[in-house]
This record gives C-alpha cells, sequence and structure tokens, in this order.
C-alpha cells in the first residue's frame, strides 16, 4: 500500500511524464504532471510564459503548483525539470512525498528532447552542451530530495514504470 504521493524528478527528457502515467495505472493511484497542471491554471503553454514572465516568472508558477498537490491526494505526480532548484519546494518534496530520480544519459535526453521545441531551456544553438551544463547543475538537487534512484537508459518506457514499481515495493519507506 503506498501512502504518499510519489513525486517524478530529473532531467528534461528522463521520462517523468510518460513513465508516472504508465506507473500511476499500474499502482491504480491518480496521475498529474505540474507542467500540465501550471499550463491548465495559466491558460498558457510553457514557452509563452517562459517569453512574458521569464523564467522566474515560471518558477513562482511552479512553486504554487507543487504546493497545492503536496496538499491533494495520493497521486503520482511528474514534476518539471527544474522543481528542485527551489529550496522551498526541496523541502516540500521531502516532506510530503516519496520521491525518484530518473536519470538517463546525455545521448538518451538529447534524442527524447529532440522530437518537440516545447522545452524553452533547449531552445539553443547547442542543446547537448545546455543539457550537460543542467544535469551538472542539478545532479546534487536531485539526490538531495530522492529516495530512489532509476536509471533509465536501457528500457521502454513500460519496463522502467515496473522497475520503479518494484524498487518501491522494496522501500520501506513507501508503506
Ligand atoms: N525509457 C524511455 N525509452 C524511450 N523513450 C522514452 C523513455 N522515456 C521517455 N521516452 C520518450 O522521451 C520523450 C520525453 O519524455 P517525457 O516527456 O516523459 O520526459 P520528461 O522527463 O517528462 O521531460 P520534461 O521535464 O521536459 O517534462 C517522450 O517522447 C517519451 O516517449
Ligand atoms: O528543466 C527545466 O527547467 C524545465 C523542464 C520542463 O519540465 C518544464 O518545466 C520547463 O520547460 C522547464
Ligand atoms: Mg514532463
Amino acid at each position: 500500500m503506498i501512502s504518499r504521493s510519489i513525486f517524478l524528478v530529473g532531467p528534461m527528457g528522463a521520462g517523468k511524464s510518460t513513465i508516472g502515467k504508465l506507473l500511476a495505472a499500474q499502482l491504480q493511484l491518480p496521475f498529474a504532471d505540474s507542467d500540465k497542471v501550471l499550463e491548465e491554471r495559466t491558460g498558457a503553454d510553457i514557452p509563452w510564459i517562459f517569453d512574458v514572465e521569464g523564467e522566474a516568472g515560471f518558477r513562482r508558477r511552479e512553486s504554487e503548483v507543487l504546493r497545492d498537490l503536496c496538499h491533494g491526494p495520493t497521486q503520482v505526480i511528474a514534476t518539471g525539470g527544474g522543481i528542485v532548484l527551489m529550496e522551498e519546494n526541496r523541502q516540500l518534496l521531502r516532506t510530503y512525498g516519496l520521491v525518484v530520480y530518473l536519470q538517463a544519459s546525455t545521448e538518451q535526453l538529447l534524442e527524447r528532447t529532440s522530437k518537440n521545441a516545447n522545452r524553452p531551456l533547449l531552445n539553443v544553438a547547442d542543446p547537448r552542451a545546455r543539457i550537460i551544463e543542467l544535469v551538472q547543475q542539478r545532479d546534487p538537487l536531485y539526490r538531495e530530495v530522492a529516495d530512489i534512484i532509476c536509471d533509465t537508459d536501457h528500457c521502454t518506457p513500460k519496463q522502467a514504470a515496473l522497475m520503479v514499481a518494484e524498487r518501491l515495493s522494496q522501500d520501506a519507506t513507501s508503506q
């Protein structure tokens, strides 16, 4: 029995949204995606919010969404790749959730994020260098909040969801 919400954290393209949906179905829990909740609330997509309000505006909205999700029902929650940047968010994640850090290699992250252009932070001349830089900055922050770390490089989304569920069932703190 899962008694706390499960938060998926990790870099863009790690598979938080894709694997989160599958994991929720498997655990028979509701699913929420903080990026989607933020877009629905704002009535605008992420690139537009970055354009108009800058990254700082986006981060304020993201923190509000996280606060509300933390006080909601037990569910599987895919977060945005930068959710760990704010100390306040890291505290919320540690307090309210069981946190799964999904990892993938630079090559995989690059390939998985190359299919659409809705990630403003990767809209640069050299997305590979940007991915490396972001992972370097954020890896210690993901680790700081993570209860479980899973590598998604060599598995399909379904295999990854199964692996996460298995790891959760082994983790005493998730019960
Ligand atoms: N394990 C995997 N194997 C192959 N492809 C994957 C895997 N996980 C995700 N993908 C694909 O990679 C793309 C990006 O995945 P997804 O949107 O779930 O990433 P994300 O971690 O939610 O990123 P973001 O932080 O930008 O929201 C999707 O097209 C998805 O189908
Ligand atoms: O890694 C990030 O900072 C981001 C990841 C996406 O999930 C979105 O939250 C947004 O594009 C920013
Ligand atoms: Mg996502």
